[in-house]
């Protein structure tokens, strides 16, 4: 049977030469893991509206979703993710709350190698390092 295509959303929030990282709780699927906060876009849903979306939801912050960065797609064990990355900046007066994951953390061009990161998004890592943290 064919895999199951998941759209996801992705926010890289820039600030500083750095990006906010957020780390997957333990008792979920790739627990202990770092990613990009973002999620699953839902049917009929713009794909930066996700982000707006989504960021709502995790950090209780507000974003200006900027230029897409690139689509990653991974082939996982139990289903095809197809997500979008998108360059984004909080809002004035904004500050990221943990809310769902089990620590953020502003990442550099010092560090960014040090995270265990989800697999899909090794991929995609160097080249945010070369753009966005030098
Ligand atoms: N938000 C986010 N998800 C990512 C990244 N990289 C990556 O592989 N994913 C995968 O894309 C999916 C994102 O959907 P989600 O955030 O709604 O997933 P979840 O497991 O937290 O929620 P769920 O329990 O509702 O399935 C997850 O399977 C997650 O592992 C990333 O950088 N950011």
């Amino acid at each position: 049977m064919d895999k199951k295509l998941v759209r996801v959303s992705a926010a890289l929030i820039v600030k500083n030469k750095s990006f906010l990282a957020a780390l997957r709780p333990v008792n979920k699927k790739l627990g202990g893991f770092w990613e990009l906060p973002g999620g699953k876009v839902e049917p009929n849903e713009d794909p930066k509206d996700t982000c707006i979306r989504e960021i709502r939801e995790e950090l209780n912050c507000n974003i200006k979703v900027n230029d897409k960065i690139t689509v990653c797609t991974f082939d996982y064990p139990d289903f095809i993710l197809q997500m979008d990355v998108f360059e984004c900046e909080l809002i004035k007066d904004n500050y990221p709350s943990l809310i769902e994951h089990s620590a953020l953390q502003w990442v550099n061009a010092q560090n960014i190698f040090d995270f265990k990161w989800v697999p899909a998004d090794r991929d995609f890592l160097p080249l945010i390092k070369e753009k966005y943290l030098l």
